[in-house]
């Protein structure tokens, strides 16, 4: 049973959320009474990672929700649309949060204009809509996990193991469940394929030391902890069979936003002939974004640089540059592992109205 993130429970209307700025030292859940405790829980980043943010913002909006009391449908949706991007200025990087927004958004705006929904009937649907995205989640994961893990040893011969890279912590602590790129390492381990896992720490947040580490760990799937700045001596002296990575935004080229070291670990893996894979659910790639230059890069405090918990590392007085995320350009992506499938970029314009044609 994989680590849960995120717990929420419809009939007392209870969310909590998993401290991730606690681990791996102290496991401590918070609850989170609504849609402001949300936004700073996912603004400290006690809850990260793209699926995640999305689903713990909008499920404190479904909880404030249900304390509440609106005058008129009309009432309701000015509520919604509010909370909601107040919701979504959380975090810049990320895409899930502004999807779900506009998704939801436009649900509020369709049932506060029929006339056969009530104020309890677009109150009801609208929280099942949130529920169903939970739901989705954890299907969408199980199926990039399926998918990336056959696209990988499509790439083996024989019934021969694999050693694969991963960055950062895309698994169920950045997710519904089950994960990203880690849910592709999860598929591999259960299809007995995987041999190991390298997992860079991620500085400065340290989601892979601190988060991936501890999920593999959990489920004893074997793996050693590298520093970020080791992952062209790892190409150099082991056969690595594939790197993946997840996702924050990807725009409709395939350029991949995601978290800083990313864009380095695919220019090495290009120079030692690694296929370098991003694997992300749909919800992920903002179709309204051309290319990776649109994307804005947050930037995190100094502090999370300068310090480790309370012990400072850093000479008092430096000057710091701390960029979240970095970019990816499509060129050195071999594929874009999802819920619908393997894309080449190039495929991914196709791909994307394919699904705005469903
Ligand atoms: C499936 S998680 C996607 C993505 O989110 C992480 O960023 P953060 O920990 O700052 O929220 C990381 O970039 C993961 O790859």
């Amino acid at each position: 049973m994989s680590l849960r993130a995120i717990i929420y429970n419809q009939e007392t209307n209870n969310l909590e959320i998993l401290d991730q700025l606690l681990l791996p030292a102290a496991t401590k859940y918070l609850k989170l009474r609504g849609v402001e405790d949300g936004w700073k829980a996912i603004n400290k980043m006690q809850v990260r990672g793209a699926p995640a943010i999305a689903i713990v913002g909008c499920l404190s909006l479904a909880v404030e929700m249900q304390n509440e009391k609106f005058e008129s449908k009309k009432q309701l949706r000015q509520d919604i649309e509010g909370k909601l991007n107040y919701l979504v200025s959380s975090r810049p990087t990320a895409v899930n949060m502004k999807t779900a927004a506009e998704e939801l958004i436009d649900l509020a705006n369709q049932l506060s204009k029929d006339e056969n929904i009530t104020l309890d009937g677009m109150k009801s649907k609208f929280l099942s809509t949130i529920l169903q995205m939970l739901e989705k989640d954890i299907a969408d994961n199980t199926a990039i996990g399926d998918n990336g893990a056959k696209e990988i040893l499509s790439r083996v011969s024989g019934d021969s193991q694999v050693r694969v890279i991963t960055h950062c912590n895309t698994g169920s602590l950045a997710t519904a469940g089950y994960g990203t790129a880690l849910g592709v390492i999860r598929s591999l381990q259960a299809m007995k394929r995987l041999e190991h896992v390298y997992c860079t720490e991620t500085r400065p947040y340290n989601q892979g030391a601190r988060l991936t580490a501890y999920e593999l760990v959990h489920e004893k799937i074997p793996a050693t902890l590298i520093c970020d700045n080791m992952v062209a001596a790892l190409m150099k002296s082991r056969n690595i069979s594939a790197v993946v990575v997840g996702a924050d935004r990807v725009a409709a080229n395939g350029d991949t936003a995601n978290k800083i070291g990313t864009y380095q670990i695919a220019v090495v893996a290009k120079y030692h002939g690694v296929p370098f894979y991003v694997a992300a659910p749909f919800t992920s790639i903002d179709s309204k974004i051309s290319s990776g230059e649109h994307i804005v890069i947050e930037e995190r405090p100094d502090r999370e640089m300068t310090h480790v918990g309370e012990h400072r590392i850093a000479a008092k007085g430096i000057q710091c540059w701390n960029p979240a995320f970095d970019v990816t350009p499509a060129s050195l992506i071999a594929g874009i592992i999802t819920e619908r499938g393997v894309f080449r970029p190039d495929q991914l314009k196709d791909a994307l109205a394919t699904q705005q044609n469903i």
